[in-house]
């Protein structure tokens, strides 16, 4: 049984991240806070949070994150000597992927859970442009927790756009967007609190 998670059935407004070669939406209400709130705990609960190693000029070193994968068994994801089998989704990721569908108006099959503990967690600058996400794909990912700034750098001019992600809030990344530029999440000096993000994906079948 599909449980309901969402009270609003209100239209999300969306921002329009002024990027010259992208297409990115920014929902910054998407949730309620009570809603965003209540997700947060469940996600630290439901959600497998492991730690792990990448291969980067021949050492091995710990991510500066946790991370969790879920979707339909022939989603892989790896990458730097990493290698995740799907892990099948709880009914609150399930909640919030149909969530998304309607809002970007497309269809995910799996997500990325990253749990940045701190100001010293992050991930660096990357498109998320393999090949099995296919031409032009769609990427809706959701924020918990602690607001982050995400920034974008074009990959050829010296084009960027820093945008602020708050607890609850929305990112679709559509069209060119991962052709064109890199994206990420900074280190802070700053004292940070907990941030959980979520990036749903569609990888196809072949
Ligand atoms: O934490 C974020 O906002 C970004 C996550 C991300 O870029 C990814 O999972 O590919
Ligand atoms: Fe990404």
């Amino acid at each position: 049984m599909q449980y309901e998670l969402f009270h609003s059935h209100r239209t999300p407004i969306a921002q329009r991240i002024p990027l010259e070669q992208g297409d990115v939406s920014y929902y910054p209400d998407w949730l309620t806070t009570r809603e965003a709130d209540a997700l947060y705990d469940q996600l630290l609960q439901d959600i497998q949070w492991r730690q792990d190693t990448i291969k980067l000029f021949g050492r091995w070193v710990k991510i500066p994150r946790l991370q969790a994968w879920y979707g339909e068994q022939h989603c892989h994801y790896g990458y730097s000597g990493l290698s995740l089998a799907p892990l099948p989704m709880p009914a609150s990721l399930e909640s919030i992927k149909r969530k998304c569908e309607k809002t970007a108006k497309a269809p995910f099959n799996c997500v990325l859970a990253n749990w940045y503990r701190d100001g010293q967690d992050s991930m660096s600058f990357h498109a998320d442009d393999e090949p099995e996400l296919g031409e032009r794909p769609v990427i809706a990912s959701v924020t918990f927790g602690q607001s982050r700034p995400f920034d974008f750098k074009h990959k050829l001019s010296s084009e960027k756009h820093r945008v602020l992600l708050q607890h609850g809030s929305l990112l679709v990344m559509a069209g060119d967007t991962q052709t064109y530029y890199n994206h990420g999440v900074n280190k802070s000096a700053r004292h940070m609190a907990s941030r959980i993000n979520l990036t749903f994906r569609y990888i196809q079948k072949i």
